[in-house]
Parts: structure tokens; sequence; C-alpha cells
């Protein structure tokens, strides 16, 4: 069960006038969210997502909503966020932040062949291009900083041979962030989650990203390694699959090219790639919120990962 907050049709009456929308036919909540409160709404001029942000706060919210909006404009196929008749696209429901959003068509393909990376490839490199004159500022919350505070949270609770690998890839990734490659690598607004989950298909039709509360600014090559490391893996060894890693980064090249920079940078960005979500899983199991209803993921999967990710080869990035 992953609607905190309930939204009846009786709520929405009164609430949707705001919009020219129409009026409210149903309003069913999601139930595979983790973070927020999610509803399929259909009125009487189509269907929609609509959010109730359990977390992110009305200061927070904009970068979000606003990227998301910059973007569709820009033809990349994300959920369009919908104005009011003030033009607004953030609002308050039941006191909290809430927006309503265009409803992707499809379901998501969680077991993704080289068709289906190859789409992901190129949509996420004209992602990147378009976020390029995105004038709103916010860093990645989930990057460096925030895995320096939460290392030594989560240190008392892993096995030594995982703190002895978690240290030193933070002392990696801390050698990586000073070096001179790393202040050559493009950078600009990035999805930083793009799983499977995340991703719409109709067949092999990509129709849309979304879940979009994790984004902010940071390396390009970051965002494509997060997602090179969930879809074009084995996912009982965490193994790279060549062919589902050549689609994706051949579809992405043919787009936007990447640079020497970035090929330089590609081992250790898979890596930070897997260190990333190592820690947010390890904190989430470790260090449940309180009241959480959901089974929290296996962070040692990413641990995995990272182990592959250091001692084997990867492929090159072109
Ligand atoms: N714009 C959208 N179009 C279609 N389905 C959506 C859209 N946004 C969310 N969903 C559906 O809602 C589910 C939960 O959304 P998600 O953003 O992953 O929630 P959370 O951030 O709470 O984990 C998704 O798995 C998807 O099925
Ligand atoms: N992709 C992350 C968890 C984030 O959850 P989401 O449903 O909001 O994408 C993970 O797998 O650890």
């Amino acid at each position: 069960m992953a609607v905190f907050t309930p939204v009846s049709l009786d709520d929405l009456t009164d609430w949707l006038t705001q919009f020219s929308l129409g009026k409210p036919l149903a309003v069913k909540g999601i139930s595979s969210g983790i973070e927020n409160s999610n509803f399929f709404l259909t009125t009487e001029t189509g269907e929609y997502v609509l959010t109730i942000f359990e977390k992110l706060t009305f200061e927070q919210l904009p970068f979000y909503l606003e990227l998301m909006r910059h973007l569709a404009d820009r033809k990349v196929l994300v959920p369009a966020p919908v104005a009011n008749k003030n033009g607004d696209i953030l609002h308050a429901l039941h006191g909290k932040p809430a927006a309503i959003v265009s409803k992707l068509e499809g379901s998501s393909q969680l077991d993704p062949q080289p068709v289906h990376c190859a789409a992901v490839g190129a949509m996420l490199a004209k992602m990147h291009l378009a976020g390029q004159d995105f004038p709103i500022q916010q860093p990645n919350l989930r990057g460096l900083d925030w895995w320096r505070e939460t290392t030594p949270v989560v240190l008392p609770y892993i096995p030594e041979d995982a703190q002895h690998l978690l240290r030193a890839e933070i002392h990696t990734q801390e050698a990586f962030a000073a070096s001179a490659i790393s202040h050559q690598l493009p950078r600009g607004p990035v999805h930083a989650d793009l799983f499977r989950n995340n991703v719409m298909f109709v067949g092999e039709r990509l129709t849309g990203f979304f879940d979009f509360y994790f984004a902010g600014c940071d390396t390009w090559i970051f965002d494509v390694a997060v997602t090179v490391n969930d879809w074009c893996i084995n996912l009982q060894t965490g193994e790279l699959d060549e062919a589902r890693v050549r689609a994706l980064l051949d579809a992405y090249h043919a787009v936007r090219h990447f640079t020497p920079a970035e090929k330089a940078a590609w081992r250790p960005m898979l890596q930070a790639g897997a260190l990333r979500f190592w820690l947010s899983r390890l904190y989430d199991f470790y260090l449940p919120r309180e009241a959480e209803m959901l089974t929290p993921h296996d962070p040692t999967h990413f641990e995995r990962i990272l182990r592959e990710r250091i001692n084997k080869p990867v492929p090159d990035l072109f």
C-alpha cells in the first residue's frame, strides 16, 4: 500500500475548477510508488497522473516540475505538468504540495533487449542536450556530499569486507572528483534514477521517462552510468551485458558524441553509479523511515555491481 494521502472524487470536484480539465470522472490510487501518493485521474479532457508529494517541499519542487515542463516543451518524452488557469504547475491539496502531469502510455519493460536499451540511450542524450539551457540550478542531492555523510551512518551495520569496500570507494570517488578529468566532464540537469521502472514502452516504442524526483545538476556521464547499471546487466550477477551496453551507448553517442574526458571517466562513473544506490539501499535497509510500509530494496545487489565494475573489464564508451 503506497497511497499515503487518500483523495476522493469529492475532494477533487472544487479543486479541479482551477484547471481547464473539465469535471473529474475517476480517481484511482497507484500502489507501486514508494515516495509519494500517486493517482490515475480521468477527467472530461483525458487521463492524467495526480501526485501528492509526501517529502519534497514547496521550495524544492519547482526545480523538478519546471525541468519536466522545459523538457516536454523541447519534445523530450516526459510527463508534461498541467498548468492551472494562472499558469501555475505546483499546487496544494490536503495541505501538501501536489501536481498533475500527463499520463504516459504503456508499461515498464523489465526484461529489456538491445532495441529497448538503444531507445533509452537516444532519448537520454536528447534529454541531456535539451536540458542545457534550463535556468534553475539544483545539485544532485544524492551526490558526493551525501555519500560522505551517509557512509559513517551505515558502516556500523555492515560486515568488515563491505566496510573496507565502502571506505575504499569513497576514497576513490573523492580522488576522482578532485581530478582534472572530473572538471572537464560536461554537466547539466540529469535524471539520476533512470531505472527500468521509470521508463514506459509500448512494445519497442519508448513513450517516456518519468519519476524525476531525484534529478539534479551533475555530470551527464554519471546519468549514463546509473542507467547502464540497471538496463544492461545480468540481474543475478551484476555483470554487464555487452550487447545491451553497446546498444545503449552507441545510440546515445549517435545523438551526442561522448568526449575523451567522459571516456576516461567511464569506469569510475560506473563505480559511482553503483556506490550511490548501494548507499541509499543500505540506509533504507538499516534505518527505515518510521511507519515504512514497504520491503526495502536489496543493498547487496549494488555491492555486487560495485565489485564487478572495479574488478572486471568494462566496455569502452565509444
Ligand atoms: N506520468 C505517468 N504516466 C503513467 N504512469 C505513471 C506516471 N507517473 C507515475 N506513473 C505510475 O505510477 C507508479 C509510481 O510512480 P513513481 O513516480 O515511481 O512513484 P514514487 O516516486 O512514489 O516511487 C509508476 O510505476 C507508474 O506505473
Ligand atoms: N531506483 C532506486 C530506488 C528509487 O525508487 P523509485 O521507485 O523512486 O525509482 C533503487 O532501485 O534503489
